[in-house]
């Protein structure tokens, strides 16, 4: 559905060149949740806003459901970005505009008449939840409700791609779950292609299916969520998942240990066996678990587990040795030997 192939963006000002998008390429299919993280600077937004000319790539490839959208001008590109629909941090609502008349100005624009116009409306606050709401300003409504909007004007002339530029980023924590929710909810009900950039790999495990890892302008690591959370590989991708799975222990937990620390991620069914109480009885071996999560990513269990492990020497590594095979994913993090 989307291809972005060797995009670049380069701000120029009088005074100096600034890179916000450095060379990406990939690939999101049809249906597809892909979520972009970074922290600030990193081009995010940049290489969200090329994706429907909001920003003119310097170079590079940017095709949309067949069409290369740099190439287009005038009436052909006007009609292409019907087909992808954005919302909004700070949402971009008119205040003089009731709830209704936000949504009926997106479908005015694109040349419907005021019945159509109208039936969709109605159809669009229903599927978001506002049906109730519609003759309010938007001064009269929460921050969520705000963004309903934002998302019901981002469908009204039927979009395949909705782009979501930090959509969640001034909701509170309950807030924002029920917006993922929604925006889920519409990924299954009309099949649309999500693109979301976001800060906090909390959204990106709540909905996304794919996810690329940002800094300076390029992507630096890519792949599905599960795959990027069970097995990254960059130090920044370390980090974002750190900040929900805690894979490293604080150093004053590991210091005067007196037995072996080990890390063990326990992957999908394997999370739900008992393989930490079947160690217990095979091998004579003490466990002190010191930290252990299991999260869900896409409904799929990743355990982590760090615990210390003291007794003979040579029980110690038959209880790893059984450990390694049955979870492939040991690793010692200390060893007083
Ligand atoms: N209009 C602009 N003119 C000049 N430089 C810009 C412009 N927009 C972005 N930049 C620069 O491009 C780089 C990438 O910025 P961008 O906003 O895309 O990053 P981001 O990851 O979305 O960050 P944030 O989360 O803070 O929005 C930054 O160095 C930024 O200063």
């Amino acid at each position: 559905m989307i291809e972005v192939r060797n995009l670049v963006k380069v701000y120029r000002s009088k005074k100096k060149e600034i890179v916000g998008v450095n060379n990406v390429s990939l690939s999101v299919k049809a249906g597809e949740i892909y979520g972009i993280i970074g922290y600030s600077g990193a081009g995010k937004s940049s290489l969200l806003r090329c994706l429907n000319l909001l920003e003119k790539p310097t170079s590079g490839e940017v095709e949309i459901d067949g069409v290369n959208l740099p190439s287009l001008k005038g009436e052909d590109l006007r009609k292409a970005r019907l087909k992808i629909g954005m919302i909004f941090q700070h949402f971009h609502l008119v205040s003089s505009k009731t709830v209704y008349e936000n949504i009926a100005f997106a479908l005015k624009a694109a040349g419907k008449s005021k019945d159509e116009a109208e039936k969709r409306v109605l159809e669009l606050l229903d599927l978001v939840g506002l049906a109730d709401k519609k003759e309010q300003y938007p001064a009269q409504l929460s921050g969520g409700q705000k963004q309903r909007v934002g998302i019901a004007r981002a469908l009204a002339n039927n979009p395949k791609v909705l782009l979501c530029d930090e959509a969640t980023s001034a909701l509170d924590p309950s807030t924002t779950k029920s917006i993922l929710n929604l925006l889920k909810d519409i990924n299954r009900k009309l099949g649309l292609t999500i693109v979301l950039i976001t800060h906090e790999m909390e959204v990106v495990k709540e909905i996304c299916h794919k996810v690329a890892v940002m800094q300076n302008g390029e992507v630096i690591e890519e792949g599905g969520v599960y795959d990027i959370f069970s097995n990254p590989q960059e130090p920044l991708t370390k980090d974002f998942i750190n900040s929900i799975l805690q894979f490293e222990l604080p150093q004053q937990l590991i210091q005067n240990r007196k037995g072996k620390i080990i890390r063990i991620q326990f992957k999908g069914e394997i999370a739900e066996e008992s393989v930490v109480s079947e160690l217990f009885q095979k091998y004579k071996v003490k466990g002190n678990i010191l930290h252990g999560k299991i999260e869900y990513i896409q409904e799929i269990p990743l355990g982590i587990f760090i615990m210390e492990l003291t007794g003979e020497d040579s029980e110690v590594e038959r209880a790893i040795e059984y450990i390694t095979e049955k979870t492939r994913s040991l690793e010692v993090v200390h060893d007083v030997a």
